[in-house]
């Protein structure tokens, strides 16, 4: 099936009304609709193979993404699975580096989410030839193999082929089988929600022997004082605790904000500045060891060398890796690799739709292979919208239990795609004729 040809690429706008509740919302973000440009790549194989992928977004930006993903479309119909995956750092840099489109990036921005969506559609259908889930496909490769499909362009300063090399183990996959890859919840306390809720939602997640908390702060100081004592007096002084700004603050307003939190304990402050700003990044990391509080970030790293920058200057002590913001797969490896150099644990991003599905996968091969550790780790969960996927995530005494069907877990019901397009999908046209957004 790795001579199947990929004879059509579909992408649809498909979004949830979430920003009605409060879910998802934060100090920048104050009514997202969880979004994604869905991507489906057909093939003319006569077992009727298709991959799917998709790229995370928040509402009215996604018309951009999919006419992005319509641009690059054209680079990957016509090709065979076995011709990208033959040379897949080449196949990356045609994406990425295309003449006539890496002006409107290069790397960053719309054009690369959408590199994003197609690269997961074809990881997908490479996992689905293989018949396995794509955590194990990476497990299970040669690591010659596997180097072969990053682009090491611009990093080789920080990690040469040889390196990365040697980060890759062959180890601890018992462990994950039997119990599966630790997770933190942000889904007790966006930051749209009432204190009611926030106490009821925790006050669950507890008796559901949830351990670890993360709380949206950054729009009023006063507001995070409350909420975040409400939630340290319910999880108690032993349960991890991280805040996350989403780039709400100055450099300088970030280190005073997050001092006078300090006598919450949180274990990191996300995102708590532009996310372009290494050196502010490095700044706040600096200010804010004694107090034992590290810098998390990622989640808009557009790329390999911006994580590159943030490691060589300490910036950040937790590398919050994204299924979707980056060069898919092949630029995550980079990043995974990198963050082992450096020594700094990964603890993925995965608060959108579908992120929870797919960033599994790679945080599962960083623990297989890479890194072997549990220290300072945990990957993000988020409780909402799983039910669209075909093989939603599978979460037991939060822990990622690792999937087992074929693929990226990209796959959603065709269903909730139908319902959810926008904008003529019933969801979105009885919300129109109600006049609610
Ligand atoms: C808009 C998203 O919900 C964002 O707030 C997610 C995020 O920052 C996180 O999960 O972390
Ligand atoms: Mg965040």
């Amino acid at each position: 099936m790795l001579e199947s040809k990929i004879t059509h690429l579909t992408v649809c706008d498909v979004r949830f009304p979430t920003s009605l509740e409060q879910h998802g919302s934060d100090a920048m973000h104050t009514d997202p609709d969880y979004s994604v440009a869905y991507v489906v790549l057909e093939t003319d194989s006569d077992a009727a193979l298709k991959g799917y992928g998709l790229t995370f977004t928040v509402g009215r930006g996604t018309e951009i993404v999919v006419c992005a993903v319509k641009a690059l479309s054209t680079l990957v119909v016509g090709k065979t699975l076995k011709e990208i995956i033959g040379d897949f750092r080449g196949f990356y840099r045609l994406l990425s580096s295309d003449g006539q489109m890496r002006w409107v990036g290069p790397e960053k921005g719309v054009i690369q989410l959408a590199t994003a969506a197609i690269l997961n559609a074809v990881w997908d259908l490479w996992a689905r030839v293989e018949g396995k889930p794509l955590w194990k496909l990476l497990v299970d490769m040669d690591p010659a193999k596997l180097i072969s499909c990053i682009d090491f362009r611009y990093i080789t300063d920080a990690l040469t082929e040889q390196e990365a090399l040697g980060e890759v183990i062959k180890d601890c996959l018992e462990q994950m089988l039997k119990e599966g890859y630790p997770a933190y919840t942000t889904s007790c306390a966006w930051l749209g929600y009432t204190d009611q809720q926030l106490t009821q939602l925790c006050s669950e997640a507890l008796a559901q022997g949830w351990t670890k908390f993360k709380v949206k702060v950054g729009a009023d100081l006063q507001d995070d004082i409350r909420r975040c004592s409400l939630i340290r007096k319910l999880i108690g002084p032993n349960n991890t605790l991280m805040i996350d700004a989403n780039q709400r603050w100055d450099v300088n307003e970030a280190i005073t904000w997050v001092t006078k939190l300090a006598e919450f304990h949180p274990l990191w402050i996300e995102e708590p500045t532009c996310p372009d700003d290494v050196l502010g990044h490095a700044s706040i990391s600096k200010a804010l060891a004694p107090l034992g509080i590290g810098v998390a970030t990622g989640e808009q790293c557009h790329n390999r060398v911006m994580f590159k920058q943030f490691l060589q200057a300490s910036a950040l002590q937790f590398v919050q890796i994204d299924s979707c913001r980056v060069g898919s797969v092949n630029e995550n490896l980079a990043i995974i690799l990198m963050a082992a150099k450096f020594n700094v644990p990964v603890c993925p991003h995965a608060g959108g739709v579908g992120l929870c599905e797919l960033v599994q996968h790679l945080i599962l091969f960083d623990y297989v292979s890479v890194s072997a550790s549990l220290n300072n780790r945990m990957c993000e969960y988020v409780d909402h919208l799983h039910e669209h996927f075909k093989s939603p995530t599978i979460i037991r005494n939060a822990h990622y239990i690792p999937p087992k069907d074929p693929g990226y877990s990209c796959e959603m019901l065709e269903e909730s795609v139908q319902k959810h397009q926008y904008p003529q999908g019933e969801v979105w046209r009885a919300i129109e004729q109600q006049g609610k957004q």
